[in-house]
Parts: structure tokens; sequence; C-alpha cells
């Protein structure tokens, strides 16, 4: 399994004692798979990913088990936790600022993990990255590369961090609302760029979404997420007609209808 948590608890500290955010999830990824999170707002999405990458200090407590590619990660040293999250995951999040160092060209920032984590050479690192660039949808890539990220818009941002992510060939990738932010023809692109590297090369990705009927078009398998707790675990083909639970249901009620969605 390239993600594998299971009995994963997580509770944040504060003045009035441990919040309990996460109680007992299990899911997992194999590679080839592309499964779903979702849940509202609040629900505990983000702090999986983020704890399964052991992202948290003091203010969380952990207890249950997430192993990536086999190694787990609740006890892993720190050398092991930077071995991990540098060379086997990408996390990508919604917000693509926090991703992009601010004062750096984005080429120098997108190589450099290639040639200094990944042993490229410069060259080769530097050709990589412009494909990507150009596969995501930037247009004029050796000018993009020569930007900072102020100059560019939020979306093509987003564009930047996905082709990064792609560009180290990692076995999984945990996407946050990854493609929230960008316009949906945009997304359909991104969202094939992943596949084909899930049929390919059997990269494993849990996505992160609140939008239903996008889970349901792409995902082998969704797990709703309610206060901390997977409550129904679904085939992605399936979401709409197998849906039993009266969470998921009411998920699917408030979703917009694909109409809306698209003419968004
Ligand atoms: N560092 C933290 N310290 C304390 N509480 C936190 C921390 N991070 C998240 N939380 C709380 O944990 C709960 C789950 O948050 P999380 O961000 O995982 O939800 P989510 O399902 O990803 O929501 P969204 O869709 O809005 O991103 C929320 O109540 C949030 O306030």
């Amino acid at each position: 399994m390239l993600l594998d948590i299971s009995d994963l608890h997580l509770s944040f500290a504060s003045p009035e004692g441990p919040v309990p955010v996460l109680r007992g999830i299990s899911l997992a990824v194999a590679p080839g798979e592309l499964v779903g999170l979702v849940g509202e707002s609040g629900s505990g999405k983000s702090t999986t990913v983020r704890a399964a990458l052991r992202l948290y200090g003091d203010e969380a407590t952990l207890s249950g088990s997430a192993a990536i590619d086999g190694t787990e990660m609740l006890g892993a040293d720190p050398a092991t936790l930077r071995r991990v999250r540098a060379t086997d995951t990408a996390l990508i999040q919604q917000d693509p600022r926090a991703a992009l160092n601010p004062v750096r060209r984005i080429g120098d920032s997108l190589t450099e993990r290639l040639v200094r984590v990944h042993g490229r050479p410069q060259a080769e690192a530097t050709e990589t990255v412009r494909e990507l660039l150009a596969a995501v949808g930037l247009s004029q890539p050796e000018r993009r590369m020569r930007q900072y990220p102020h100059e560019l818009s939020g979306g093509m941002l987003q564009r930047v961090v996905i082709a990064g992510a792609l560009s180290t060939q990692p076995k999984l990738i945990l996407a946050d609302e990854a493609t929230s932010a960008l316009d949906v023809t945009t997304q359909a692109e991104v969202i094939a760029i992943i596949q084909r590297q899930i049929r390919e090369r059997g990269l494993g990705v849990l996505f992160i979404t609140h939008d239903l009927h996008l889970a349901a078009a792409i995902c082998d398998r969704v797990h709703v997420l309610q206060r901390g707790e997977i409550v129904e675990s679904l085939s992605g083909a399936r979401l709409f007609e197998d849906a039993a639970h009266e969470y998921t249901r009411s998920l699917i009620t408030a979703a917009p209808t694909m109409t809306r969605r698209q003419t968004q």
C-alpha cells in the first residue's frame, strides 16, 4: 500500500483540554488508485493528510498508524520523515502561495528540488519543469520560469505547484482541494495529467474535495468523513446510487448540480 492509515486518532491541545479531531480513521491507497475523501468543512480532511505526513508538532497528540509506502510515520525519526516527504510523496494544498518561496523565481524553486534532492542534472531538470508547465496549461513556460510568484494569478500558481508536485514523480500524491480554485476546463486538464500518471506509472492519489460530482466522476473509492469519523465508503462510480448514510445523503442534497457546476 502507498498509504495505509489505520485507526488514526488525533487531538489538538486547547486550554480546555484535548479536542479530538480524528476518531479512528482507516483508509488505504494502493498503486494506481485514486481515492476520494469528502466531508463538510471542519470534518477533518486536511488534518488527516497532515497527520499522515506528521506535519503537526506538540499541539497534536496522535495514535494509531499511518504508513507511507511501508514506512510507519507515527514513530519515525526526523530524517525518515524528511525522506518520505521529499521523495515518496507530494502534498498539494489549496493555497499555492504557501507552497512557493515568494523571493525566488518559479523556475529556480521547481528545478532546485529535482537537482538537490533527486540528483538530476540541471539541464534535464529545467527541461522537465518546462515540459510540465506547458502540460498543465501554462502559456509561455520559459517566461513563467523567470517570473516570481507575485507576478502570476492564483490559478496559474496552482498549476505551477501541481507541475512541481508531478516533476519529482512521487509514488503518492496527497491532493487537498488541489484543483478546487481552477476553472472547470483547467481542472479537467490537470486531472487528466494526474490520471495519466496513475495509469502509466502506478501513482496513487488521495483526493480531498468538497465536490461530490467530481469525486464520483474520477475516484475509485470515496470515503465520507463526518466529525473525524469515516461514516461511509463507496465506489466512486456508484456514489450517488449507493449512498445510504444520512450524512452522505445530506452532502449530496447540498451539492450543486452538474449543470450549475459547469456554468460557474
Ligand atoms: N492546528 C490546529 N489546532 C487546533 N485545531 C485545529 C488545527 N487544525 C485544524 N483544527 C481543527 O480541526 C478540525 C478539522 O479541521 P480540518 O482543516 O481538518 O477540516 P477540513 O475537513 O479539512 O475542512 P475544510 O474543508 O474547511 O478545509 C476543525 O475543527 C479545525 O478547527
